[in-house]
């Protein structure tokens, strides 16, 4: 059986990334995006990387950055990961490729089985493709689940993932429906939007190790 990968995103608080870590999540994610309720200042984002142990993975996400934050935000946070949650396009991201030494993901907005197919235009310029639901009141973190069966019967090109709507209540299920290696959920682990809840990261987290 292989061992489902398993990204924590959103965690906007120490309590939030001591409660991914202590659960062995394998990513941890961290939104600078300003619209967001997770969003993390690159000050704040900087002092919460420093927590994290290099055993754990830190996921830097951003959308729509320009160039220059790009780098910025890059060289501030050194993370392991960098994720891609908007409009990015493939050449940008295959330029950006070049100068970089951190892995990219982008994350694919869902809507059918065409969506799967356009996404391989990103072959070549990222390392992995993260399967989200299309983009709601903000471009990810809304919550709401894609249809599993569609990867299940998708033939991949890239190293992929499944995020969108996923918690541990469904996670087993979602993993089984659609073959993926790697989970990533972020609203489905709050009380509140913006407000992680370690328990729910608890369970999550070994909902998708027992899957
Ligand atoms: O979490 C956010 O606020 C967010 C904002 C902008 C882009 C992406 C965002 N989150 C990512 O969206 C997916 C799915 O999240 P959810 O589990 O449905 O809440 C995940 O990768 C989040 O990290």
């Amino acid at each position: 059986m292989t061992r489902t990968l398993v990204k924590v995103c959103g965690c906007n608080t120490p309590e939030a990334v001591d409660a991914a870590v202590d659960a062995g999540a394998d990513y941890i994610g961290l939104v600078h995006f300003e619209p967001s309720p997770r969003h993390v200042t690159l000050d704040d984002a900087k002092r919460l990387r420093a927590r994290i142990p290099p055993e754990t993975k830190v996921v830097l996400l951003l959308v729509n950055q320009q160039p220059v934050p790009t780098a910025m935000a890059v060289d501030a946070i050194r993370p392991d990961v960098v994720q891609f949650h908007g409009g990015e396009t493939a050449e940008w991201l295959g330029l950006l490729k070049q100068n970089v030494t951190q892995a990219l993901w982008k994350a694919i907005g869902v809507r059918s089985a065409d969506s799967l197919d356009s996404a391989l235009r990103f072959k070549g310029a990222v390392d992995r493709l993260l399967y989200d639901a299309a983009p709601g009141v903000l471009p990810g973190g809304n919550g709401v689940a894609i249809d599993w069966t569609l990867l299940r019967d998708f033939r991949h090109q890239l190293p992929w993932g499944l995020a969108g709507g996923l918690t541990p209540e469904n996670v087993a299920e979602a993993i089984r429906v659609s073959g993926t290696e790697l989970v990533d959920a972020s609203s489905g682990l709050e009380s509140s939007p913006g407000v992680k809840d370690p328990g729910r990261i608890r369970a999550f987290v070994e909902a998708a190790r027992n899957a």
